[in-house]
């Protein structure tokens, strides 16, 4: 049923109707007739094997009633490709149709748990937010999304709240049919064990809780988990349960109004005469207003009678992982987390708020109103679009909890950002907010904090300097009241694993742009971070304004005859042919149309390029400059503020470094000319660095994503499989086999075959490494790499634009040059805008100042 893309040429593979979209929630059972089912990020051609790990099978194939896998009438095997996508399984029609079944969105497969929401249907956004909750979404398109219920999907169901009989009403009142008995039973065994037993941390301490002391009974004879357990007694602690109460999370119209009634109040108090001191010098007046008026709502509630009881066991800190993995996945019993941070009286406070004029948007609201919806921080992962403000639901997450918060991400530059974030967004005291990376060591005082530092820091294993080690004897040696985890796709699970160990925290908040992952450890995610608690629609986002519309295309670049000979030469899908078909002067000369013709539109476009020779043959050719892995920070900053502000500097080339954490609001158009082999993460993130453009709201504006083909090489079935993610997100990719106008393109470059032979002949004197892709080491986590050599006692690239005078180059000493780039060059030594000259001049006049205050 998922719609296929847009072809408007020939032979596009396109993607398979059962292509999943993300390794998290995909039963194995569906895999076996997937066209192909893991990410490619491996960076292997082994498209077509299973990567469903065994134990997830073992745990799917447990909640499988042989109901849900409901077996119909078998047809006679066929030898086409096609009859297997219409056997009678797939037909979601095979219950009599409701008589109103018009007004109804969903259809309902018997077989496999897949449901199809039609999003014209007058109650689609009810419906749309209903399965959000309980099912995986696998493909948002135009007119139908297809999504999936799984397992892992109704753990989030219910650990954000919903019971059997919500899920069970709601299908119900949605599907055009009977909900079939296989998806109820399902939904019955499932959601029975879910949600029973919670892990708490207490006083530094580890207990696993539960209102059904006889599930804690249970668990203490499985020998995995009482072998865990603290105490030798076979007593469980008993206590009262806390009553849950509502809670206004910060930033939203709820709390806006409650500021203004206690502003009201406050005004009518002072015009009676009545003392009130507290908040007249408040700059943010209603805050400690609205903070009374929760408390005493909890106060009101907490009086009622407290009958629920609660039961735990304590179980070895060090050990809560070995826990957690055994309870979701042998025992079908997944562990919560939620903090009550409201009552957390043993953990001083943070004194942070949202600045009064902050305003989430409402599907930050949502995604938070899943982590707080019972008054509690529950831990997950929220998943929005790049460009769609996960660092202001991580800091509004922040201001809710109010306790220390540490932030993990995965450099040193995105570290910086966070902090010059958190400053932004809400009145933290900026002594209270410490960044730990390999190159700032900020001390943590003992008051509450929120400490920003890499996963590379924190799961560091070899000896540490005595300042880091001290600093990092702080982070394990208090407990934490929100741990925040930038990017949860891209980080190794071996590293969560590190990081959920070391650092004693109540509640997990993870963030990322796609639940994809380049290693089959995703479902690890569920246990070592919590369930996903919410996932925002890109294309909807996209439609009203929050992140840029893209119209995407592949560009088909036919190959000269002599590199095509070559191509077929050389050994099959070696580094050679990659080499090859990325430098194919084809491709070089649609990529200088399409920069000419886009700069001549007013836009400012980057370049992708992860092989290096070509990314610098290319920029070079073309006179642009540009940024990999080993280009000084100093010169980074320098070529990223002139694309930014000087109109002279249109178009740049990044390597892979500029995938992620890059915030260039001012690029619009995008060109790929080399890329991952099949890697649809890389693909989303790329493709969020013109999501965030500037220009996204004004009439008519479009960002545009070209991906450069190299016709009948292997870069075609990469490129479509590259695609998935962003199809299954809605986004229709076009084909263009004929750039209208190259021919006549003046200045054109490779016209004559002369210039042709010899760029072939320097392709084939490179060596087989000059076709590979760029290796950073540590990749996205070496600190010492993004911030570069030259400038390491500085913070990196931001990602403000306010913090751009920075980026200049040139603050303290005269620039540098480190690179060969011409273009780079020529930017080092001039051609600066007036904004650059200006912020010279003042730099300079500043400069002076100081000198005549010092009395030089
Ligand atoms: N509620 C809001 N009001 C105003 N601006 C916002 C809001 N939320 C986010 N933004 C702005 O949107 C931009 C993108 O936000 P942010 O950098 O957090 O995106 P992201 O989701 O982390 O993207 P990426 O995945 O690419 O890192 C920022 O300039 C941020 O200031």
């Amino acid at each position: 049923m998922a719609p296929k893309r847009k072809a408007s040429g020939p032979g596009v593979a396109a993607p398979s109707a059962k292509r999943i979209a993300s390794g998290v929630n995909t039963p194995a059972s569906l895999s076996s007739d997937d066209e192909y089912s893991d990410d490619g990020d491996a960076g292997d051609f082994s498209e077509h094997e299973s990567a469903a790990p065994q134990k997830y099978d073992q745990v799917v194939q447990k909640f499988q009633p042989s109901t849900y896998v409901k077996q119909t009438s078998s047809r006679a095997p066929s030898n086409d490709t096609a009859s297997r996508l219409f056997k009678p399984q797939h037909d979601y029609v095979n219950e009599a149709l409701k008589p109103d079944h018009h007004l109804r969105p969903l259809w309902i497969s018997a077989h496999n748990g897949r449901v199809v929401l039609e999003t014209f249907s007058p109650s689609f956004k009810q419906a749309q937010n209903f399965l959000i909750n309980i099912a995986e979404p696998q493909s948002r398109t135009t007119n139908m999304h297809e999504y999936t219920i799984s397992p892992h999907s109704l753990f989030a169901a219910v650990s954000v709240g919903l019971t059997e009989s919500d899920i069970v009403r709601q299908l119900d009142l949605f599907s055009k049919t009977q909900v079939p008995q296989g998806i109820l039973d399902f939904v019955h065994q499932v959601t029975e064990s879910f949600g029973k037993v919670r892990l708490v941390l207490k006083n530094n301490r580890y207990f696993v809780e539960s209102n059904d002391a006889s599930v804690l009974q249970m668990l203490l004879r499985d020998p995995v988990i009482s072998a865990t357990r603290v105490e030798q007694s076979d007593e469980l602690h008993t206590e009262k349960a806390a009553k849950m109460t509502g809670l206004v999370i910060p930033g939203t119209k709820e709390a806006a109004d409650n500021r203004e009634a206690a502003a009201h109040q406050q005004q009518q108090r002072q015009a009676r005469g009545e003392d009130d001191e507290e908040d007249s010098d408040d700059e943010y007046g209603g805050r400690e207003a609205e903070k009374d008026m929760s408390d005493l709502l909890r106060e009101e509630e907490d009086d009622d009678d407290e009958i629920d009881q609660v039961h735990s066991f304590e179980i070895d800190g060090e050990r809560i992982q070995v826990v957690q993995e055994h309870c979701n996945v042998k025992l079908n019993l997944p562990l919560t987390e939620e903090y009550d941070f409201r009552a957390d009286m043993q953990n001083p406070n943070l004194d942070i708020d949202l600045r009064p004029n902050t305003q989430i948007r409402y599907y930050q609201e949502h995604a938070l109103s899943k982590m707080f919806g019972n008054g509690r921080a529950r831990s997950g992962i929220i998943v929005l679009p790049c460009g769609a403000g996960k660092t202001l639901v991580g800091i509004t997450a922040s201001c809710t909890v109010k306790k220390s918060v540490i932030v993990l991400c995965t450099s040193a530059m995105s570290a910086g950002q966070w902090k010059m974030e958190f400053l932004k967004w809400s009145n933290v005291n900026p002594d209270d907010v410490v960044i730990f990376t390999s190159n700032e060591k900020g001390r943590i005082p003992p008051r509450a904090t929120v400490v920003i530092c890499t996963y590379s820091m924190v799961t560091q294993s070899t000896r540490r300097a005595h300042d880091s080690q001290k600093t990092m004897d702080q982070i394990t040696g208090r407990e934490w009241g929100l741990m925040v985890l930038d990017e949860v796709h891209v980080v190794p699970a071996e590293m969560f694993r590190r990081v959920t160990e070391r650092i004693r925290t109540h509640s997990k908040l993870g963030l990322t742009a796609t639940l994809l992952r380049e290693d089959d450890k995703i479902k690890d995610l569920n246990f070592l971070i919590g369930p996903k608690l919410y996932e925002a629609n890109w294309l909807q986002l996209s439609e009203e304004g929050h992140i840029a519309r893209v119209q995407c295309a592949e560009v088909w670049c036919p190959m000269t005859a002599d590199f095509y000979t070559e191509y077929l030469k050389s050994p099959g899908s070696g580094n050679r042919r990659s080499l090859l078909s990325t430098m194919n002067p084809r491709k070089i000369q649609a990529c200088q149309f399409l920069i000419d013709f886009h700069e001549r539109r007013g836009d400012k476009v980057i370049v992708f390029s992860d092989n290096v020779y070509a990314l610098k043959q290319y920029a070079e050719g073309l006179k642009k400059p540009y940024i990999y892995g080993d280009t000084s920070q100093r010169e980074r900053e320098l070529v990223l503020a002139n694309f930014q502000h000087n109109d002279a500097v249109s178009t740049i080339f990044l390597s892979k470094i500029g995938d992620t954490s890059l915030d260039l609001p001012e690029a619009t158009c995008l060109i790929q000319i080399s890329s991952h082999y099949g890697s649809r993460r890389q693909e989303a993130q790329r493709l969020g660095r013109i999501l965030r453009a500037k220009r996204r709201n004004d009439e008519g504006f479009n960002a545009f994503f070209y991906s450069l083909v190299s016709k009948d090489t292997n870069e075609m079935y990469y490129s479509s499989k590259r695609q998935a993610f962003l199809v299954d997100q809605g986004y229709a990719f076009k084909v263009i086999t004929h750039l209208n106008g190259i021919e006549r393109m003046p200045g054109l470059m490779f016209t004559q075959p002369v210039d042709r032979s010899s760029l072939l002949q320097d392709v084939v004197l490179q060596s087989e490494l000059a076709g590979a892709e760029e290796k950073i080491d540590g990749d996205l986590f070496s600190d010492r790499r993004v911030l570069g050599r030259h400038n390491s006692r500085k913070p990196g690239v931001k990602r403000q634009a306010g913090t751009l005078s920075s980026l200049a180059g040139g603050e303290d000493m005269a620039y540098l040059e480190y690179n060969r780039g011409s273009r780079n060059k020529e930017l080092a030594k001039g051609g600066k805008s007036t904004f650059f000259k200006k912020e010279e001049r003042d730099r300079e006049r500043r400069r002076k100042a100081a000198k005549a205050a010092r009395g030089e």
